[in-house]
């Protein structure tokens, strides 16, 4: 299996309920819901995408032959103490993510955890798993870590999600010209479904990647 990468760096998860936690970003290539073209972001399945994830000439970016040597590139980020934690994202990880990369960076002290749009199945022995659905878009990956929601999306309605097998629920607000508004809609549906909590994109606020 060769991996592309479209960049790899080192920085605080910004979202969701490992929010602040140093970790080493591995950003596959491509996606299944857009191609990551902006001529054809209007027609795509996923069109509020904030993501660059196009070439492997990102910074750390590459084509790596083997697991071991994503691996063992990933591992050269970490300084060294506490847990490794490595956040496979892309684009889509999971068209490339496999058992053989999961063991190779577990073997080298490493925590894994995704971010997925939760179209494809997850490779067994994920460390943790967050699911992101999008609309129109068919979710097949129903249980893990986190559900966190960008909201609002007309046909991913927060009770859709209400029922599946998350330990926690987030609602992360549309990065858009809308941005001030999606964020209130997030604070009102918390506060009147505490199942629901907010995740901010902190990474933004404080001007890191
Ligand atoms: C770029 S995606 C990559 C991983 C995967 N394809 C997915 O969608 O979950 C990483 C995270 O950013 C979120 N995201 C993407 N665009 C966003 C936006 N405009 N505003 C807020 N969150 C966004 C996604 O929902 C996902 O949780
Ligand atoms: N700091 C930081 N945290 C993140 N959490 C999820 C991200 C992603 O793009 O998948 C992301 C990201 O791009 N940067
Ligand atoms: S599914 Fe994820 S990577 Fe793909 S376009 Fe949507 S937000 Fe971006
Ligand atoms: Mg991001």
């Amino acid at each position: 299996m060769t991996y592309s990468v479209h960049e790899i760096h080192y920085t605080l998860q910004g979202e969701g309920a490992q929010a602040g936690r140093p970790a080493v970003f591995c950003r596959f290539t491509g996606c299944n819901l857009w191609s990551g073209r902006e001529a054809h972001r209007a027609s795509a399945i996923c069109r509020f995408c904030d993501t660059e994830f196009v070439g492997t000439d990102g910074p750390g970016g590459g084509r790596f032959r083997s697991p071991e040597a994503l691996a063992e590139t990933i591992a050269g980020y970490w300084p060294g103490g506490g847990r490794p934690l490595v956040v496979c994202t892309g684009g889509e990880p999971l068209l490339q993510l496999d058992e053989p990369l999961i063991k190779a960076l577990q073997a080298r002290g490493f925590e894994v955890a995704v971010e997925t749009n939760g179209t494809r199945p997850a490779p067994q022995g994920l460390d943790w798993i967050c699911v992101s659905p999008k609309a129109g878009a068919p979710l097949v990956l129903i249980c893990g870590d986190e559900l966190k929601l960008v909201h609002p999306q007309p046909g991913a309605e927060p009770e859709r999600f209400q029922h599946l097998a998350f330990r926690h629920f987030y609602l992360q607000p549309m990065d858009s010209p809308e941005q001030e508004a999606n964020t209130q809609a997030c604070v009102s549906y918390c506060l009147a479904h505490p199942q629901w909590r907010l995740s901010l994109q902190t990474h933004k606020l404080l001007g890191i990647p």
